[in-house]
């Protein structure tokens, strides 16, 4: 494989030493730069990097040059939270979004999730597949490198394994990083509405077991919420995920303070998502733990509820990460750009807290951070290049439109 060389790059952004897993508190404001940079990527890792005076006279013999012209080198976005395998667009509820309804409303009226389950059951894994294909290209063109997707619009044992395979064929076919978790506690199906004991029987004694002899799954994921998944349920869900060795990831508080955060800090969940209704007890819930606060603006903003209390956050040292939740109800985007502009606009999230949050921070709640998520020596060489920008800032301040110039995965410009 020849070796990538990037010259005149007017500044490398996100240059964390290699032991940095996660950032919290001030540290989320650091981010490392260094301006006039190039950058050697070799076997698909990021090799070194200096000053344009200090390139070095030795380089590898089959090398590829790429001038960055000036532009910005970041490390790829990192998106810990997304719902792309869905078999429909879900327009209509826009409109009904428009006229006045409410997220409940909708779902009570046969739409969300429930809409997209029915649709999903009778959609073919290919095709499934084809359209999911289609939105990972589409978010990696917008400077995505590695993204974490969810089961959940099955919630039948056939139509969530169909979900879990095409996630693996999403993993096994893309060159970035895929995580996939197990949602099927998304909804109750109307079926088990008055049964919720033997939907998650159907869980945990039938889904669980198959998905885990499949390896299908690296996290269990569950919507803890009114109208959907109590606490009490949601805490015997994860005890028997953890049987079978997947951590919690939760869909908490995104629509009322619930106990949901609470529950995943103490089942250890890498990550609590959402968050948009909390208080003062769910802030210091997390503090001292190692639960990752995952904030999704731009589903605040598609379906019109409150911000995530992102500076509350991260003043009580917590470590914060921002995702898109690309799905077809709630946040038919997964354009990172914008998440990172938003958590500037509407989390007043200073633009390096925010990149710092869409990269390391994203990979972390991935449990990639290792790997991916900032410019760091040995670390896998997902980079995107934006054109020449006056400030890192300009990035996020130039909402809506895109800044990337070329993508860069495993070393290779795509
Ligand atoms: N809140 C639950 N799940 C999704 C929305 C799902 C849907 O409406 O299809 C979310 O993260 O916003
Ligand atoms: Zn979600």
């Amino acid at each position: 494989m020849a070796a990538l060389l990037l010259i005149n790059i007017g500044c490398l952004v996100g240059l964390h030493p290699g032991n940095t897993r996660q950032l919290k508190g001030a540290q989320l404001g650091e981010l490392p730069l260094m301006e006039n940079a190039w950058l050697l990527c070799e076997d698909g890792k990021i090799s070194d990097f200096g000053k344009m005076g200090s390139l070095p006279a030795q380089l590898p013999n089959a090398l590829h040059t790429h001038d960055a012209k000036k532009g910005y080198v970041f490390p790829s976005w990192c998106d810990s939270h997304s719902h792309i395998v869905f078999a429909a667009s879900r327009e209509e509820e826009f409109e009904m979004k428009i006229a006045g309804k409410s997220y409940e409303e909708i779902a009570a009226a046969g739409g969300g999730i429930l809409n997209s389950a029915r649709k999903l059951q009778h959609a073919s894994a290919d095709a499934l597949y084809d359209a999911a294909a289609l939105r990972m290209n589409d978010m990696i063109r917008q400077g995505t490198g590695a993204v974490e997707i969810k089961s959940g619009y099955g919630l039948t044992t056939a139509s969530e394994l169909k979900m879990l395979r095409v996630i693996r064929r999403l993993k096994e076919s893309f060159p970035i990083p895929v995580k996939a978790s197990f949602l099927a506690a998304h909804a109750y199906p109307p079926e088990y509405k008055n049964d919720h004991a033997a939907y998650i029987k159907l869980i945990t004694d039938e889904m669980l077991p198959r998905i885990a002899d499949e390896g299908l799954a690296d996290y269990m994921d569950v919507f803890c919420e009114q109208g959907f998944f109590s606490v009490a349920e949601t805490d015997e869900l994860l005890a028997a995920a953890a049987g079978y060795g997947l951590k919690p990831k939760i869909h908490a508080n995104q629509l009322s303070v619930s106990g949901a955060v609470q529950l995943g800090v103490k089942h250890q969940a890498v990550s609590v998502d959402h968050l948009e209704v909390t208080d003062e007890a769910v802030i210091s819930s997390l503090q001292n733990s190692h639960t990752i606060a995952t904030l999704l603006p731009s589903c605040s903003f598609y379906i019109n509820i409150p911000y995530a209390n992102a500076r509350g956050l991260i003043n009580a040292d917590i470590p914060v990460a921002i995702a898109s939740d690309y799905n077809p109800g709630s946040t038919p985007s997964g354009n990172m750009n914008l998440v990172v502009s938003l958590a500037c606009i509407k989390l007043r999230m200073q633009p390096r807290e925010a990149i710092n949050a869409a990269t390391l921070n994203g990979a972390a709640a991935m449990e990639l951070s290792g790997e991916t998520g900032s410019i760091t020596k040995g670390k896998k060489a997902n980079l995107f290049i934006t054109r020449p920008m006056p400030s890192l800032a300009f990035l996020p301040y130039s909402f809506g439109q895109s800044q990337i110039e070329s993508i860069i995965l495993n070393g290779k410009i795509c």
